[in-house]
């Protein structure tokens, strides 16, 4: 399996691309089974989780086509199969998206629970619930989702006692084919959701609040083909400018959106980074110190659960403390016994940990756990003596785009080692 070897200490200079949002595309990509098509999805990025998806519409029977050379991605055909086998949704727990659409406009669909991953349980009760009250008929049947309607969903006012992302992505999708109005209250308002709701209005759905936690929906009988551009992936643009920081660099995140970054851009500013907004994207810069900063993941606007782990590599070379407390998921904090691995400071309890910055890490053999975790120990990797390994770069390849290459390009000693 790929390693990646890190050699810190050199500030990072220059341009990065930022790619497509990962947690955009592929709920958008899911959109594909609502339509014959074509739906064409431009500024697509190059990730494992993407041809998982596409693996799994294409067992679902449509074409999907990803040129990676336009970066597009075009979806086709109308659904035959409608299971999704626990070979693939085990994979990827986004699979899950297939659900809605798949019920909302074949009347039937088989989904694979997706069970639980590194970072929680993650249970899907609320997509199940929010699909109950739209008339689906649900049951759980040998680890799978066995959902029918076969005279189509109703509108309905689905409340969420708590945010989730999936549900109402996976509720959006099926409002648009349903019978009626369906209202969403206390929707996720996180920027992919806006980005697949103007998908979904350029394919012909009618919504209205966009941006909000409140989604009204008025069905229609069929969505057509439409193209759309893919936002650009805060998370990832989160994670280079956390890494032009950690080295007291400056780069810039082209075509990164600061009204995307929420209380990130916020949080780092407090802590001594600077981000400016250009018209190309944004400006990331440290010259001086970092400073402590104590914060609490939430939903959209709120700091994201995932920039959790690269904030605290950054916080283990800040002056001070910071108290880091996760919120939405009750096991991601897996990148901490690794970050003490490479010197860092930390104590936790439950789900909060406090970071004590210390001057310098010292690089160290790593092993990566989850996505966002790994980032996190290239992160600290960047900026800690010596040389770092990380070990088990799987998990980053489900959603970032060539990091090495595109770290390398901004001066940073780092490189890929196959095996
Ligand atoms: C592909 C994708 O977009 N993934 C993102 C999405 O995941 P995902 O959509 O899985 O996350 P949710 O927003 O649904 O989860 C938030 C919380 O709600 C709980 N919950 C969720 C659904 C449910 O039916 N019941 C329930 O209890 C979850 O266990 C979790 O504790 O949002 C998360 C929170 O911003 C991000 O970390 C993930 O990167
Ligand atoms: C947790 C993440 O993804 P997923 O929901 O696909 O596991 C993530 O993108 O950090």
């Amino acid at each position: 399996m790929d390693r990646i070897r890190i050699r810190g200490g050199t500030p990072l200079e220059g341009r990065i691309p930022i790619s497509g949002a990962k947690n955009a595309a592929l709920p958008l990509m899911a959109a594909g089974l609502l339509t014959d098509g074509p739906l064409r999805l431009l500024n697509a990025p190059d990730l494992a989780d993407i041809a998982t998806m596409a693996g799994l519409l294409r067992q679902h029977g449509l074409t999907v086509e990803h040129d990676k050379q336009a970066r597009s991605i075009t979806l086709s055909g109308a659904a035959r199969n409608l299971e999704a086998p626990y070979d693939l949704v085990r994979k990827m727990r986004a699979s899950v998206l297939v659900l809605g659409p798949l019920v909302a406009r074949f009347g039937e669909a088989k989904v694979s629970l997706p069970g639980g991953c590194a970072i929680g349980t993650r249970p899907i009760d609320l997509h199940l619930k929010g699909l109950e009250q739209m008339g689906a008929e649900i049951e759980i049947e040998a680890g799978y989702v066995l959902a029918r309607a076969p005279r189509g969903l109703k509108g309905a006012r689905i409340l969420f006692p708590q945010v989730s992302v999936g549900a109402t992505e996976n509720l959006l999708m099926a409002a648009c084919l349903a019978e009626g109005e369906t209202e969403l209250v206390n929707a996720a308002r996180e920027p992919e959701i806006s980005d697949l709701a103007e998908c979904l209005m350029r394919m012909g759905a009618r919504i209205e609040g966009i941006g909000t936690d409140r989604l009204r929906v008025e069905g229609t009988g069929s969505l057509a083909g439409a193209t759309h551009r893919v936002v650009p992936d805060r998370i990832e643009a989160g994670t280079f400018a956390i890494a032009a920081a950690i080295t007291g660099g400056r780069v810039l995140l082209e075509g990164a959106r600061l009204d995307h970054l929420g209380a990130t851009a916020r949080i780092l500013r407090e802590a001594g980074v600077e981000v400016a907004e250009r018209p190309e994207g944004l400006r990331v810069s440290r010259m001086n110190g970092l400073s402590g900063v104590d914060v609490m993941t939430e939903p959209f606007p709120g700091f994201a659960t995932d920039m959790q782990a690269q904030f605290m590599a950054l916080m283990c070379v800040a002056e001070g403390a910071s108290m880091i407390t996760e919120t939405i998921f009750e096991n991601r904090f897996m990148h901490v016994p690794e970050l003490m691995r490479m010197g860092a400071r930390i104590n936790y309890h439950g789900h909060s940990a406090i970071v004590r910055g210390v001057p310098k890490l010292s690089g160290a053999p790593v092993m990566a756990t989850d996505l966002r975790a790994s980032v996190s120990l290239i992160l600290a990797g960047l900026a800690a003596e010596g040389e770092t390994i990380v070990n088990r770069v799987y998990h980053l390849d489900r959603g970032y785009e060539r990091v090495e290459a595109k770290l390398a390009a901004v001066g940073a000693e780092i490189e890929r080692i196959g095996g």
